[in-house]
């Protein structure tokens, strides 16, 4: 069977704008321009030319090599010509491929929205598709509203479609613009629509109010389409639009779409998918969902003992692609849900060998279960496990002992007469039977705490120049008396670009802050390759 060419047309810079809590500057669309061109989608509608100054200067020059770089804008206004139009001659002047035109194709918004007739909108269509096309462009006819329009009046509907078709238009789009449609009305009027355009000019471009968006541009594949609209992970106005990071493994991996369409990216492309989609959220500086389809940090994460098992005998029990086919990893997690099988394997990641039928193996799992009992997450702090671990197994070295802290939370005016919160704190640390006190202040108790701990580690000292902590998140457990506090450190280190989380439980916020501090350095030590 011969298969089609299936076109991807990303949105992210044009329907992603409108993307409540996003805008992009104009050195920011250059730069997501260039990670879309890497993704390597056919085209990039980079904006609406006129509508603001960011999108006229980005349509000042061209800006894709690859992909069609594809301007956005709307049909010519009725009771104009073409070339009395200025927001069409400005779209006809910006530096692209391909003009992009959002069409009414529903009869209530021509009555409602524009304020002219059936007749009129259909004219407008007409005559921007053959402006466009005289100018040079390929023109493409985004049908807003298509299936809510085909609904209340079939026959405009198509009449609005075959118009834009019979004009010029490389692509009819079909838009769900409520994002209230599902599946099966997709599929069944995409077959409706194809009887007045060929399937391989139409297009999708889906909303994803029902959680449905993905569904729907894979439901109108099947039924015929060649082009999908969508954006990187799945932003756009509203509840986003479909989802590409989503809808591109599934169309390379999976049937029936591995045997009715191809698209023009290569395997390669595939592995960068992951990269991709995380890049994108840091341009964004969000944290990258972890629980996303293909590329989220938990998409092949392991929890559950019994998967766990079967897992590490084949991967293929409980993964339903190789992660490595979207540039992910395979996780096994250790938690109160595990079994020796997750133990086994987050210990082959450490690179610590012990056999499964070691009485420590026994051991290491009830106390991590206690201790889970207890408010820790080792799920989450992958160095606290691995310092659990290697003391249970017999293998970390005691590189220094804390004696005492203290620490003191004091409000006083300074000399300019302000008010300020200061903190200070006192550790007592025994490195090679010697005691060492340090001091510190600091803008908090665990920032004191921090700076004093590692002020003077004697022949340690070293070792831990590079560290610094990113981040710091507390959690209360328990509400009322029996509250206990879990708290979770960042931390990195400047010189190796290491980056690790440690954990800290108990009733008291400082305490466990230090728990989780103790625990930093201590791992900092243990991969430096620091010898006691
Ligand atoms: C479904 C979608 O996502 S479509 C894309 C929507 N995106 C955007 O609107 C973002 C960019 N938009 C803008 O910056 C502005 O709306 C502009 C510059 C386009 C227009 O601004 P204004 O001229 O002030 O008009 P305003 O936004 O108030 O209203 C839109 C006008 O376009 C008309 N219009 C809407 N769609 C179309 C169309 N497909 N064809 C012709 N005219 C249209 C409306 O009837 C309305 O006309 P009116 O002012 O005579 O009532
Ligand atoms: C064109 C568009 O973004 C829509 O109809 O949703």
């Amino acid at each position: 069977m011969t298969r089609e060419k299936l076109y991807l047309f990303d949105t992210t810079l044009r329907d992603g704008a409108q993307t409540s809590g996003i805008d992009f500057s104009v050195a920011e669309k250059i730069a997501i321009a260039e990670l879309l061109e890497r993704l390597g989608v056919d085209y990039i509608e980079g904006g609406y030319p006129g509508a603001n100054p960011t999108d006229t200067e980005f349509f000042s020059q061209r800006r894709t090599t690859k992909a069609r770089f594809t301007a956005f804008g709307m049909t010519k206004r009725a009771g104009r010509s073409v070339s009395n139009d200025p927001g069409l001659q400005l779209l006809l002047e910006a530096k692209a491929d391909a003009n992009c035109f959002v069409a009414k194709s529903w009869d209530y918004h021509v009555e409602v929205a524009l304020g002219c007739t059936n007749a009129e909108n259909l004219d407008s269509i007409r005559d921007t598709v053959q402006a466009a096309v005289a100018a040079g462009r390929e023109a493409l006819i985004d049908c807003e509203h298509f299936f809510d329009g085909f609904k209340a009046n079939p026959d405009y509907a198509l009449a609005c479609a075959r118009t834009a078709y019979e004009a010029g238009a490389r692509w009819v789009v079909l838009c769900d613009t409520n994002g209230g449609t599902l599946p099966g009305e997709v599929r069944e009027i995409v077959t409706r629509v194809r009887e007045v355009v060929p399937g391989t000019h139409l297009g999708i471009h889906a909303h994803d109010d029902t959680g449905q968006a993905v569904a729907n541009s894979l439901a109108a594949v099947e039924a015929g389409v060649r082009q999908i609209q969508g954006t990187l992970n799945g932003i756009g106005e509203r509840c986003g639009n479909a989802n590409l990071v989503s809808l591109i493994p599934t169309l390379m991996l999976k049937a029936p779409y591995t045997d009715l369409v191809e698209l023009s990216l290569t395997p390669a492309h595939l592995r960068d998918l992951t990269a991709i989609s995380r890049a994108f959220d840091e341009m964004l500086n969000r944290a990258p969902n972890r629980h996303a389809p293909y590329v989220g940090e938990s998409a092949f994460a392991t929890k559950a003992g019994i998967h766990a098992s079967a897992l590490l005998k084949d991967p293929k029990t409980y993964e339903h692609v190789e992660p490595e086919l979207v540039g992910n990893k395979r996780k096994v997690l250790v938690s109160d849900q595990a079994g020796k099988s997750n133990l086994l394997g987050e210990l082959a990641r450490l690179g610590v060998e012990v056999d499964k039928a070691d009485p420590k193996l026994d051991a290491l799992l009830a106390e991590v279960k206690e201790r889970e009992a207890k408010g820790y997450a080792y799920e989450a702090a992958d160095a606290s496990f691995e310092l659990l671990a290697r003391r249970v197994l017999g293998k970390v070295p005691r590189f220094f002992e804390v004696k005492s802290f203290r620490v003191m939370v004091e409000r006083r005016f300074n000399a300019l007469g302000e008010l300020v919160t200061m903190s200070e704190a006192v550790v007592k640390v025994d490195v090679d039977g010697e005691t060492r006190m340090s001091v510190s202040e600091g803008n908090g108790p665990v920032n004191a705490l921090d700076g004093a701990l590692r002020k003077d580690l004697g022949k340690y000292q070293s070792a831990i120049e590079g560290l610094e902590l990113v981040d710091y998140k507390v959690r209360i457990l328990d509400g009322g008396t029996g509250a206990v506090t879990r708290v979770l450190i960042e931390s990195h280190d400047l010189a190796t670009h290491r980056r690790w989380f440690t954990i800290g439980v108990s009733s008291n916020i400082v305490d466990a802050s230090f728990q989780a501090l103790v625990d930093s350095i201590t791992y900092a030590l243990l991969k430096a390759g620091a010898v006691r």
